[in-house]
Formats: C-alpha cells, sequence, structure tokens
C-alpha cells in the first residue's frame, strides 16, 4: 500500500540522515518542511520533501493535508500503563492536605497499587490496560516503554510483563518492556531490604529472562525506596541478562544516584525534579539521557525538572508522560509537552524534539522512530488546521489531532 500525503503546510522533525539524539543549543532546531509532501509504502517513510519535487500520484492512495502540520508520533519512553484498579482515593487525600510520602508510608501508594493488581486476574489486567494504550494511541503515542512494579512477588510480577508482551503483540505500537521489581519494599520486607533484593536477583530475573519478558530494568532510587547500593546490585543483576538500566532517580532528593547510573552506562535517568550542580557535571558527555516527568510534577505538585538550566549546560532532555494511576493518571504526550512549554520553559522545538527524538532514544528505538527520515516507521500524526505549530503547546487543552498513522496505519 502506497500513501501521499500532499500540501503539508508544515512537517516536522525532517531529519535526511538518522541522528540518535539532539543535545543543548542543537535542541533549539526543530528541522522542518513547508508545503510537503510525504510518502509513505507499506509501514515505512519512503519520501518526502517539498511540494515543487512531489512524485505523480500513480497507484498511490492520496490524502490533502493543506492546512496542516505533519509530525512523528510522540515516543513516551516512561509509563506504568499497566496497572489495576486506580487510586482516586488518594488524589482526594492529597487534596485534603496529605503528601505523597505520608499515603505511602501509611501503606498507600506503590503498595496499594500491588495489593491491588496481586488480586486481579491476567485477563482483567489486559483489559484494563489495553483501553489505556488506545487512549495514547489516539492522542499521537506511536511508541510506548511500559514498566512493571506493581506485582513486587514473583508470580505478579510476570503477570505485569506477560500482560506487556500481549499488548505488544497485538497492537502496532511499539513497546518496550521493563522490569520493575526495585520499586518499593514490599511491607513483609521492610525490615529485610536485602531478602527482597535477593528475590529479585535470584527468582524474578532467572524467570523473566526465561520468558524473555523485558527489555530494561528499573529501579526508584531515592530516600525511603532503593539506596545508591541497592540500585547498583540490582544495575548490575539485569547486566547478567543483558538488561540495560533505565532509573528512577532525584524524584523528591539528590543523593548522588545520578552518578552511579552514568557510572554503569544506564540508558535514561528519569524523573530529576531536584537536580544539582554535581548531577548536570556528571551528566556531561555520557550516554545516558535525562527524562522529566512534567505531568508528576504537575499532578503531585513537585518542583519541575530545570529543563533551562541542563539545556544550557548542553545537556540533552527527553519528555514521556510517567502515565501510572498514583502521580500521573494520564498519558496525554500533548499535554507533557504543553507543560514543558509552559512550566519548564522549553521552547516548542525543544519540547517536540525532547517528545519525539530524544524520546525514541531513551527507550532505544532511534533507528526507527522519532523523526521523519527515509526508511523510519511510517508513524505520524496530521493535525487539524493550525495556523503554525506553535498551536499544539499553546492551545494545551484542545485536541488538535486530526489522524495519527501507526507503522502505515491510521488508528484515529
Ligand atoms: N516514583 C516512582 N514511581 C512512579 C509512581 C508510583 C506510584 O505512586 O504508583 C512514578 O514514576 O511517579
Ligand atoms: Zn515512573
Amino acid at each position: 500500500m502506497k500513501l501521499l500525503i500532499k500540501n503539508i503546510k508544515e512537517l516536522l522533525q525532517v531529519r535526511e540522515t538518522a541522528i540518535a539524539k539532539v543535545s543543548g543549543a542543537e535542541m533549539a532546531i526543530l528541522p522542518k518542511i513547508d508545503t510537503a509532501f510525504l510518502l509513505i509504502e507499506n509501514d515505512k517513510i519512503v519520501n518526502f520533501g517539498p511540494m515543487e519535487d512531489c512524485p505523480s500520484s500513480e497507484g498511490c492512495e492520496v490524502l490533502d493535508a493543506t492546512g496542516k502540520t505533519v509530525l512523528p508520533t510522540w515516543c513516551d519512553s516512561h509509563t506504568h500503563i499497566v496497572y489495576a484498579g486506580n487510586r482516586e482515593q488518594e488524589f482526594v487525600d492529597r487534596i485534603n492536605g496529605l503528601s505523597y510520602e505520608e499515603i505511602a508510608l501509611r501503606g498507600g501508594g506503590i503498595l496499594n497499587s500491588a495489593k491491588k493488581l496481586q488480586e486481579t486476574s491476567e485477563e482483567e489486567i489486559y483489559n484494563q490496560s489495553k483501553v489505556r494504550l488506545e487512549e495514547v494511541m489516539r492522542q499521537g503515542t506511536g511508541a510506548v516503554e511500559i514498566k512493571s512494579g506493581y506485582g513486587l512477588t514473583v508470580e505478579a510480577e510476570l503477570k505485569m510483563l506477560r500482560v506487556i508482551k500481549r499488548l505488544a503483540q497485538d497492537y502496532p505500537v511499539k513497546i518496550k518492556a521493563t522490569f520493575l521489581g526495585a520499586h518499593a519494599f514490599p511491607t513483609e520486607f521492610k525490615e529485610n531490604h536485602q531478602g527482597y533484593i535477593d528475590l529479585i536477583i535470584n527468582e524474578m530475573l532467572p524467570a523473566i529472562a526465561k520468558e524473555n519478558l523485558a527489555d530494561y530494568i528499573d529501579a526508584f532510587l531515592e530516600t525511603g525506596y532503593f539506596s545508591v547500593a541497592e540500585t547498583e546490585r540490582i544495575i548490575e543483576a539485569g547486566k547478567q541478562y543483558g538488561l540495560v538500566s533505565k532509573i528512577h532517580v532525584n524524584q523528591f532528593t539528590a543523593i548522588n544516584g545520578i552518578e552511579a547510573c552514568v557510572k554503569h552506562g544506564a540508558l535514561s535517568v528519569d524523573h530529576l525534579e531536584i537536580v544539582t550542580d554535581e548531577d548536570i557535571a556528571v551528566l556531561k558527555d555520557s550516554i545516558t539521557m535525562p527524562v522529566a516527568l512534567p505531568s508528576c510534577s504537575y499532578f503531585i505538585s513537585i518542583p519541575y525538572t530545570p529543563a533551562r538550566k541542563m539545556l544550557e549546560a548542553g545537556l540533552p532532555l527527553a519528555l514521556a508522560s510517567d502515565f501510572n494511576p498514583g502521580t500521573t493518571p494520564s498519558g496525554n504526550m500533548n499535554f507533557v509537552v504543553a507543560t514543558a512549554c509552559i512550566k519548564m520553559k522549553m521552547t516548542p522545538e525543544e519540547a517536540i524534539n525532547a517528545a519525539t527524538i530524544n524520546g525514541a532514544y531513551a527507550m532505544g528505538v532511534s533507528d526507527t522512530h522519532g523523526s521523519i527520515t527515509k526508511g523510519k516507521k511510517a508513524n505520524i500524526i496530521i493535525t487539524k488546521p493550525l495556523t503554525s505549530y506553535y498551536q499544539l503547546p499553546y492551545a494545551f487543552g484542545s485536541n488538535l489531532i486530526d489522524q495519527v498513522l501507526i507503522e502505515g496505519q491510521f488508528i484515529l
């Protein structure tokens, strides 16, 4: 099947040659072609350029995109889309004055979601999760990383990862799976950290590897959760099974966790609401992508990642949703991009780079996703008619997406 999209007002994120990521001042540049065409064959981008070079439409289905913007779909490199139930009561408890930490100390938070997930069947978790996956696809997400971490027992972690695998088989969206057994210490291991880490390393990891259920390994490196030393043990154990690390770190406190992640070659460090000058220095010239999650900052009223300071230091930055029942019950990447502009003072160009090519890097798919490049997957968002792409973050509450194509299939 060939699809020729003609008269595109602005074709964004055009990269003639594939790049892995953009950093620092380069992030302010979003290459585009005005009045463009885009040719898709089956699931791939095969050609693009200005309308004066538009090839014959013979043998093609033709779509006229007059007035519309076309850009690559969002690459959401950090989510917890697979979960059971919700935590709306904790939302109201926070309105009434409790903090995220206070709720967690009362047995709420991650342990609350783990209890629900352990009691829910695999089929039911799949059914609840696919609704969220379909929603984010309609919102323009074409690649998504999904974590386990609400199981916290061997069986329940496997159950979550099997649901992720089934979603990856059933939907055209690219899915990467991350094992997050080290999300919180179950109550019975509260005083026996060593025992739970042994369970992760000696029982969970081999079982996950046997079924080939994970691409990455994660841990919640945070005061009151996993220490630097505990996280390092988990990262090292993951490496034995070929799992590269992507770590939750610096959400509430800075305890030199980023330095440890960089030292161990983490693909990404995520959250970073609290970032020190030392953290910035160790990230510089590393292979580790910093990932900001502004919807989480918005929802639980914590600081936003200091994007300007990081970009001015020459770092790259990716944006992701963190879709989860506790801190971010939304996977809407359009809102993420808008919030990064509004609250983190990222320009539209920086935010779109962060949510496409840098997001792709942070989940290891930048060779196939994240830009309009020949040979990459035909994953595109076609907007409604816009005065310019600035509308995307500016009109933050409007749905400006007209159509979404994932691997050459219209899903909207
Ligand atoms: N901070 C750690 N994990 C999740 C939230 C977990 C939860 O509260 O359910 C996050 O990324 O925000
Ligand atoms: Zn998270």
